[in-house]
């Protein structure tokens, strides 16, 4: 039986989807977490933990070099919430051209008499502009700024896009039409709007600061459904003071963004859709049944892809510094347990590697004592034999 803990709120429909293997938030050595927005970087991992899966895009509250020095595998689902967000910043467009937040609320502040009176009056002072032929700078062009770019375009904007890291199969995902951008400063500086698309890193920290900001035109709109920290709000308040920028939208509250009528923060509600979390939960469950089955990494944050069919009986996998000679000292501690390879795959990413060994036929005695080897070599953090169900 594996034992996952759940943090924050994790849809039903998607823990449906774990089998009666599976017990969930009943056991002190979990197995698995399955996580949103819980910042982790104050915990110590247990020891129990094999892998973490962020239900939705960002792992910036994830300790991800903490749990490699774990063994534990870091994931996330990749997309799950993208339209989600897409459908929000485009609501934000429109709502943000034709003045919708003030004239929305219009009606609240009159007498039927007055409303019957005064709307044809008072309509002029709620004059929009329309989408139609402006321009939007989308920058980075992943899950979520690749709908955004062409869904901006069937409004009929004029959308660059600015991308320097773009996989090839996030490239496919992109209207033709979308003209790019060799720099940052090129994307914003003809743009009405601008949004911001980008994991947390510590290359995307004030990604938008006060250089970018002075590259926009006077007038634009800043959209930052990102994180909090990609926009570097204390030089936006300055932009908005100076009025340069317009208006800033932000799902990520800080007290120098409140009561401002040229701020809107929305409570981090981007992946807020029923759709989205169903989406989110269903597949981090799917990805931590897969790894810890089969062992087997696809699109891991902290891994590299590794994808073996399990065919054998058993299998270990291994965890381990990408260091040389590593599997000459696997398959050693194999070959003095007198254990015969059926199949067996390395791959690595950065500093790290993972190797997977299936095998025929196991004792107990003896898949015991391998592990115990296998542990003992020193760049190895993590062991974990799985037996074909
Ligand atoms: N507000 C929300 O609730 C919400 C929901 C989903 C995602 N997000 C956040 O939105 C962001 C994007 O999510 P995603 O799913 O599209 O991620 P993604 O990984 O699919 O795409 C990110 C893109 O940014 C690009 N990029 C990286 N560094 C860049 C840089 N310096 N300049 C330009 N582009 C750069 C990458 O190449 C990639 O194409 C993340 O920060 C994620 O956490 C927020
Ligand atoms: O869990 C959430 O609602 C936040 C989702 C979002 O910030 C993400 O990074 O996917």
């Amino acid at each position: 039986m594996y034992q996952v803990k759940t943090y924050n709120a994790i849809a039903q429909a998607g823990l449906n989807t774990f089998t009666q293997n599976y017990t969930l938030n009943q056991s002190e050595h979990p197995d698995a977490y399955l996580i949103r927005s819980v910042n982790l970087h104050q915990q110590t991992l247990p020891e129990s933990l094999k892998v973490i899966v962020r239900a939705g895009a960002g792992v910036n509250n994830v300790p991800v070099d903490q749990a490699t020095a774990n063994g534990t595998a870091v994931f996330n689902t990749p997309g799950s919430n993208a339209n989600a967000v897409k459908e929000l910043v485009i609501a934000l467009l429109i709502i943000s051209s034709r003045n919708l937040m003030a004239a929305t609320s219009y009606s609240a502040k009159h007498t039927e008499a007055d409303v019957s009176q005064r709307t044809e009056h008072d309509k002029t002072k709620f004059n929009g502009t329309e989408l139609l032929g402006k321009t939007l700078a989308v920058i980075g062009l992943g899950h979520v700024g690749s709908l955004v770019a062409n869904a901006a375009l069937t409004l009929g904007m004029n959308v660059i896009g600015y991308d320097p890291y773009l996989s090839a199969d996030a490239a496919w995902n992109i209207a033709k039409q979308v003209q790019r951008a060799a720099t940052l400063k090129d994307a914003v500086k003809h743009a009405d709007y601008v949004t911001v698309h980008v994991p947390k890193n510590e290359d995307t920290l004030n990604l938008i600061g006060p250089d970018e900001l002075a590259a926009m035109p006077a007038g634009a709109n800043l959209f930052n459904y990102s994180r909090i920290g990609i926009v570097n709000n204390a030089a936006a308040v300055a932009a908005l003071d100076a009025h340069h920028l317009t208006h800033y939208y932000t799902d990520f509250g800080e007290p120098q963004l409140a009561n401002r009528d040229d701020v809107t923060v929305t409570p981090h509600i981007g992946g807020s859709t029923i759709e989205a979390e169903v989406n989110g939960a269903t597949q981090a469950a799917k990805t931590i049944m897969t790894y810890l089955e089969t062992g087997n990494v696809k699109s891991a944050i902290n891994l590299p892809d590794l994808t073996v069919p399990f065919n054998a009986a058993y299998r270990f996998t291994v965890i381990h510094d990408n260091v040389p000679n590593m599997v000459s000292q696997i398959t050693s501690k194999l070959a003095a347990a007198n254990l015969n390879i059926a199949t067996m795959a390395n791959a690595a990413k950065h500093q790290t590697a993972y190797t997977i060994i299936d095998v025929d036929a196991l004792d107990h005695q003896n898949s015991q004592q391998l592990i115990t080897a296998l542990n003992a070599i020193p760049a190895v953090t993590r062991v974990r034999l799985i037996a074909n169900a």
